[in-house]
């Protein structure tokens, strides 16, 4: 058994259940042994079986859940929001408990929506993301109306375990959702743009990766560490009458800080609309 002596489900084994299966095992919270995971096809089967030894069973005309449900102390739903209610129609007829614990990791879905489903067992909605994989994660974690604090800690151990977590209201979720959910994508938008500019001027495309992925990674520690405001962090690169201020203009002249929040709007908005249809 793991650190935490819980055993934990995962219905839908796709990136994030994976990325989470895999942070929590290398943490050593869990075994193999105390997961178990739900999956829609029989090539996933074998490989969650073969890299992580967990217990894995395939969803088949909407059953395969109950083992989950008999067995786990945790359920993490971690399907696509447009496939999220004919699992929990299919769960809401299984012997849910007031001890179990569903954390749900479906993008825009309300905690209410879910606990609809689930009479007696407590929610808690997590929006993580993908650098979860390499124990760099950024999740926000809000508690539904039955969650106790209890459950709140544990799933703060679970996801601190891949990464940082806050602890925040639930009406802040979509929002936060589009900073650190979606934000990885921004990110890696970011690195191919500066990388194709590198191979304009003539780097190899190798080369111009790593230095434009180190460079961000390198700044975002900078951020996190230094505790300075990222505007005097630039200011510090800027030289009077030097390349930075150049770029820092060209930059500025397209827009970029208000092409970036209107991405996170976007973002936002988006996600409320995609968990009011998942509803
Ligand atoms: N991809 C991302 O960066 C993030 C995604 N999310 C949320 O995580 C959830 C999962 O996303 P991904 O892992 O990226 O998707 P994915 O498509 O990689 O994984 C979903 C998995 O569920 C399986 N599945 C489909 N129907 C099923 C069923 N009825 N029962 C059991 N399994 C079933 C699919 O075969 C697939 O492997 C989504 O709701 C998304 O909003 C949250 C944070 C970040
Ligand atoms: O794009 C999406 O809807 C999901 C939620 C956050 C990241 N990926």
């Amino acid at each position: 058994m793991g650190t935490l002596n819980k055993k934990i489900g995962f219905i839908g084994g796709g990136q994030m259940g994976e990325a989470i299966i895999k942070g929590l095992i290398s943490a050593g919270l869990f075994m193999g042994d105390d997961i178990y995971v739900n999956v829609a096809t029989d090539k996933r089967i074998q490989y969650m079986t073969e890299k992580y030894g967990v217990k894995v069973i395939k969803v088949t005309e909407g059953k395969g859940y109950d083992i989950i449900v008999d067995e786990c102390d945790i359920i993490v739903l971690a399907v696509k929001p447009q496939v999220l209610k004919g699992v929990l129609e299919a769960i809401k007829d299984l012997p849910l408990r007031e001890e179990h614990l569903i954390i749900s990791i479906v993008g825009g879905v309300k905690t209410s929506a879910i606990e609809k489903y689930a009479d007696k067992t407590p929610v808690i909605r997590v929006m993580p993301n993908t650098p979860m994989l390499v124990n760099a994660g950024a999740s926000g974690i809000a508690l539904g109306s039955r969650a106790k604090e209890k459950d709140g800690e544990l799933a703060l151990t679970i996801f601190k375990a891949l990464g940082i977590a806050y602890l925040v209201p639930e009406h802040l979720i979509d929002p936060l959702t589009s900073v650190s959910g979606c934000g990885p994508a921004y990110a890696y938008l970011m690195i191919e743009a500066m990388t194709d500019g590198g191979v304009e001027m003539g780097l190899t495309r190798d080369m111009a990766t790593t230095l434009a992925a180190q460079t961000l990674m390198g700044a975002a520690k900078m951020v996190l560490e230094t505790k300075e405001h990222p505007g005097k962090l630039k200011d510090n690169v800027c030289s009077p009458g030097g390349s930075t201020i150049a770029g820092v203009h060209a930059l500025e002249r397209g827009g970029f800080r208000g092409i970036v929040m209107n991405a996170v709007e976007a973002g936002k908005i988006r996600m409320e609309e995609v968990g009011k249809k998942a509803e």
